[in-house]
């Protein structure tokens, strides 16, 4: 296989080798957006720390591998009062559930109902402040969560890359990036390889990721790529925001502000093959939660469970295909 760019330093990748006054600041600011770009999401916050001083990642990083993880979480409410603190509204009210290692978890609700709010609670990526009060009980194994007890992917709505790189060098890049235990050039080729391959971007790994201006590469693509930035540490959950939704934000038109650019469905096709990847993720053993909405047949038929939620509260969680029909039918909602 020939393999384009995947021995290229960040800087060479960047274009930015030269020397200079502008170039090294360029250099400067394009690092630390790389950095933002491909660090994990932020940690948990919700509840605080158990304090006994021992972190699961700890166990990670003495084998290499990412324990499975059991997500529990009991009676998530998430209300935000107004300025005066008069009106509070709730976001989430008195939520329970759970999400295990091998099964695909899908929440599911019309538009407003909250599901991109209690993804980001469980991903600990909602901050609470005087007017945003989260309360309840998150579990990691049995354990209430700390700080830094688990690692996770985050998979947002919007896909954030650098348009000229090819999907092997933004690959490439986040490894580099990512895996200082990697260091000779021929191994981290072998290790985007073996991801490229195991997230099925091999057929498009040398055409350039582009944007709004240059075509490139699909919206599923994409998407898949995200995912395999994400996975480049290994974590045993992954988190996906609508993962069929195809939205792309090239870095330079967020710079500019122009961050709807590329707002969109993916298509029927490509959503399934998304949703596909999502479920071999599951199968492989990672503990995947998503929110979607309005999802296909198709795409239903790949969840193992689903949390259906309207207006903030569940209406249910459990087994996804044929059981809540026969739940809701038990209420006479045939
Ligand atoms: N920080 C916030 N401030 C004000 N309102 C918020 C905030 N976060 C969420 N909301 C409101 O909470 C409700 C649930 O939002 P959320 O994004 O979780 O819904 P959703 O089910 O994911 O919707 P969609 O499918 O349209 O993305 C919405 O009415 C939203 O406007």
């Amino acid at each position: 296989m020939v393999v384009l760019g995947g021995g290229k330093g960040v800087g060479q990748m960047l274009g930015l080798g030269r020397k200079g006054g502008v170039g090294q600041i360029l250099a400067a600011v394009a690092a630390a957006l790389v950095l933002r770009l491909f660090s994990g999401p932020g940690p948990a916050l919700l509840p605080e720390d158990d304090g006994d001083g021992e972190s699961d990642d700890v166990e990670a990083q003495n084998t290499g591998k990412s324990p499975p993880v059991t997500l529990r979480w009991s009676n998530i409410t998430c209300s935000l009062s107004d300025k005066s603190s008069k009106a509070v509204r709730f976001l989430l009210k008195d939520l329970s559930g759970e999400a295990e290692p091998g099964r695909l978890l899908a929440i599911m609700g019309p538009s407003g109902s909250g599901k991109t709010t209690l993804l980001n609670v469980l991903a600990g990526q909602i901050v609470a402040s005087p007017r945003l009060h989260i309360s309840g009980l998150l579990e990691v194994n049995g354990r209430p969560i700390s700080n830094r007890s688990f690692k996770f992917a985050y998979v947002r709505q919007e896909d954030l890359f650098f348009s000229q790189l090819t999907v092997r060098e933004t690959l490439s890049l986040a490894a580099e990036l990512q895996l200082q235990e990697i260091s000779s050039v021929e191994e981290r080729d072998e290790y985007v390889n073996k991801l490229l391959f195991k997230i099925g971007l091999v057929s498009c790994a040398d055409s350039r990721v582009g944007d709004a201006k240059v075509r490139g590469i699909s919206g599923g693509e994409k998407k898949r790529l995200s995912l395999a930035c994400e996975l480049i540490a290994s974590p045993p959950v992954i988190f996906a925001d609508e993962p069929t939704t195809g939205r792309s934000i090239c870095s330079k038109y967020r710079a500019m502000g122009l961050g709807g650019l590329g707002l969109g469905s993916l298509d029927a096709f490509q959503a399934e093959k998304v949703m596909e990847t999502l479920r071999q993720l599951a199968q492989d053993g990672h503990t995947v939660i998503c929110s979607i909405h309005q999802p296909r047949g198709s795409v239903y038929a790949k969840f193992d469970d689903i949390v259906l939620l309207t207006e903030g509260a569940l209406v249910y969680a459990g087994p996804a295909h044929d059981e809540p029909l026969a739940y809701f039918s038990k209420f006479g909602f045939v």
